[in-house]
């Protein structure tokens, strides 16, 4: 019987990142294919990069320790008019689930206006923390397209507007373990809508994604590694060649797990059209343009599985 192929595993680093770029080395071009292949393949890779320090990733799992630990009515003053931001806790279809969602952490007072709200006194330290992690997450985004983008064979002034025209979300999660009465879903089965996620766990695993044979297979990551996830919009940037892999959260054992992810989006106003390289009479155009803007507020309308294919399916 033939085995799935395993989630790939691909390691690069700051130098290979610094080099790679003004040298184009073979090192540089065989990493741009593999990420390539990964999001090709499987819409999602684990990655291990050392440029995002092991004591940031620790301070920012303390640090949500401590947001999660905070009174429910406290947690419940993050109210923000777009979805998938506000304080979410005890929702009846994920009651494991609880999260926030931020709006360009990567602005210092985007950042401190947060940690100010749950902590009135203050939470410099914290407000650091989210700030320097999203700035370290985002660069890291751009770093992953960039690679896509190169892999493909496309110039840099092709997607030099879809990188300008990012913003980015900071998701910080917690899913509870399941009373007896519960079930053990954390997170319903979705593809993401933006471009690219960024995940980062703390030990307990329980991530889950359909392979191509359309069983559900955990994703282990390893200690101190990433989980890199193709979205809607990248999916039809690249006129689907890039696989927007549905995944869920499925908790087990006995012990909490918190996660945290950079969501790069299309900024408001930006409309995704596909890469007229990656466009041709062997690939013809799958998803006419669209704003990414309405996609979303569609999504959020209809909760639709196949949002992307109803919506913008030529
Ligand atoms: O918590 C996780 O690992 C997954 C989160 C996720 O898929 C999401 O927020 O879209
Ligand atoms: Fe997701």
């Amino acid at each position: 019987m033939d085995v799935a192929p395993k989630i790939p595993v691909i390691e690069f680093s700051g130098e290979d990142v610094e080099h790679g770029r003004s040298s184009s080395s073979e090192r540089w071009k065989a990493l741009c294919s593999k990420v390539r292949e990964a999001c090709e393949s499987h819409g999602c890779f684990v990655l291990t990069y050392d440029e995002i320090p092991k004591s940031l990733r620790e301070d920012m799992l303390v640090g949500m320790k401590a947001l999660f630990d905070l009174p429910e009515e406290t947690k419940c003053k993050y109210q923000h008019p777009k979805p998938y931001r506000s304080y979410q806790g005890k929702c009846p279809v994920v009651p494991l689930h609880e999260s926030f969602g931020i709006d360009d952490a990567t602005r210092f007072e985007a950042a401190q206006d947060f940690t100010y709200l749950m902590w009135p006194q203050g939470n410099p330290a914290f407000c650091e923390i989210l700030n320097m992690m999203s700035l370290k997450m985002l660069e890291l985004s751009f770093t992953i397209l960039g690679m896509i983008f190169e892999s493909f064979g496309i110039e840099e002034k092709q997607y030099e507007a879809l990188v300008k025209d990012s913003s980015s979300i900071l998701r910080v999660m917690k899913y509870r373990v399941p009373a007896t009465e519960d079930q053990n879903l954390g997170l319903v089965p979705h593809t993401d809508k933006n471009a690219l996620t960024i995940l980062c766990q703390n030990e307990v695993q329980g991530l889950e994604i359909v392979t191509k044979e359309g069983h559900w297979e955990e994703v282990v990551v390893p200690k101190d590694a990433f989980i890199v996830i193709v979205g809607d919009a990248l999916k039809a940037w690249s006129n689907g060649r890039l696989v927007a892999v549905k995944h869920r959260v499925v908790m087990k054992g006995d012990k909490e797990r918190y996660s945290f992810g950079l969501f790069t989006l299309p900024k408001e106003g930006a409309v995704i059209e596909a890469a007229r390289e990656l466009v041709d009479s062997e690939h013809p155009l799958l998803y006419r343009p669209f704003n990414f803007a309405d996609y979303f507020s569609y999504f959020v309308s209809t909760l639709s599985d196949d949002a992307l294919d109803i919506y913008a399916r030529v």
